[in-house]
C-alpha cells in the first residue's frame, strides 16, 4: 500500500494561508503598516487564535499591542508557501482547461513560471497560447529534465493523466498539480496535489442543502 506522506505543517493551515495573504496585500496598498490576528480573523470570519497559530508557523513574532508588520508577515508567508522563489513549470493538455490556466497572469506572483505546454493533438501543437509554445508531447521528459522543470501541471482527460504523469516523472518532475479526475501513482519522492473544483462546488452545494433543510425544519 502506498505511504501517505506527513508533513510538518497541518495541510488546513498551508490552506488558509493564501487567504491571510490575500487581505494583507490589500493592507500594503492602503499603506497600513500593523496588523492583528483580530482584524485577519474577522476579515475572513476564522477563530483569531486558530490565526495565531497558523500565522505562527511562518515564524513570525508580533509586537504586543502593535501586531505584525504587514510587509514581514507577507514576506513570511510567502517564504513558507515557497512563493517567493520562482519555479519553472510546464503543461500538460491545452484544451478548455490548460488554455485558460496558461492565460491566467497572477501564477506568477506566486512564483509559477510556466515556460512551455504540451499536447498530443497536431491541431494544437505548434500553437503559441498567451505566450507559451505548446509542443509534441514525446518532449516533454526531455526539455523538463534539461530545464530542470519543477512542477508539471496535468489537464489531460483522467484517461490519460497516468500516462503524463509517468513522462513527468521520467522528465525528474517533483512536483504534479493534477487537475484530472485521476488518483495518481508516482514515486515516494514526487508530490501530487490534486486541485479539483467539484471538491469546492460540492462543500458549497451540500452546505446550501443543509441550510435549506435547517430552515425547513424551524
Ligand atoms: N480540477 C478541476 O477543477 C477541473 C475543472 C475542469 C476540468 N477538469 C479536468 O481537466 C481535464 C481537462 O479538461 P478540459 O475540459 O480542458 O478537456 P479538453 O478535452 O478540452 O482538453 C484536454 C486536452 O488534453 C489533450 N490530451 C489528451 N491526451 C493527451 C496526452 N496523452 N498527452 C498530451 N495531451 C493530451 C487533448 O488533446 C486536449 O487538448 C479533464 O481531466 C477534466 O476532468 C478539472
Amino acid at each position: 500500500m502506498r505511504k501517505i506522506r506527513k508533513f510538518s505543517a497541518p495541510e488546513p493551515s498551508m490552506r488558509r494561508l493564501p487567504a491571510y495573504l490575500h487581505v494583507l496585500t490589500r493592507l500594503l496598498r492602503e499603506n497600513r503598516l500593523y496588523v492583528s490576528c483580530t482584524f485577519i480573523s474577522n476579515e475572513l470570519y476564522l477563530d483569531p487564535t486558530q490565526v495565531r497559530k497558523d500565522l505562527a508557523l511562518t515564524g513570525i513574532v508580533g509586537k504586543p499591542r502593535v501586531g505584525y508588520s504587514v510587509q514581514e508577515l507577507i514576506d513570511k508567508i510567502k517564504a513558507f508557501l515557497g512563493w517567493d522563489v520562482q519555479r519553472d513549470a510546464i503543461l500538460v493538455g491545452v484544451g478548455n482547461l490548460g488554455t485558460a490556466l496558461l492565460g491566467y497572469q497572477r501564477f506568477r506572483l506566486y512564483g509559477l513560471n510556466i515556460v512551455a505546454a504540451f499536447d498530443k493533438d497536431p491541431r494544437r501543437i505548434g500553437k503559441t497560447i498567451f505566450g507559451v509554445d505548446v509542443l509534441p508531447v514525446e518532449k516533454m521528459p526531455n526539455l523538463a529534465l534539461r530545464k530542470k522543470i519543477d512542477i508539471g501541471i496535468i489537464t489531460v482527460g483522467e484517461d490519460a493523466a497516468q500516462e503524463v504523469a509517468d513522462l513527468m516523472v521520467q522528465g525528474f518532475i517533483k512536483g504534479i498539480w493534477n487537475f484530472a479526475p485521476k488518483a495518481l501513482i508516482v514515486p515516494d519522492n514526487v508530490i501530487v496535489e490534486n486541485a479539483q473544483l467539484s471538491v469546492s462546488l460540492g462543500v458549497l452545494t451540500s452546505k446550501m442543502k443543509l441550510s435549506e433543510t435547517e430552515k425547513d425544519t424551524v
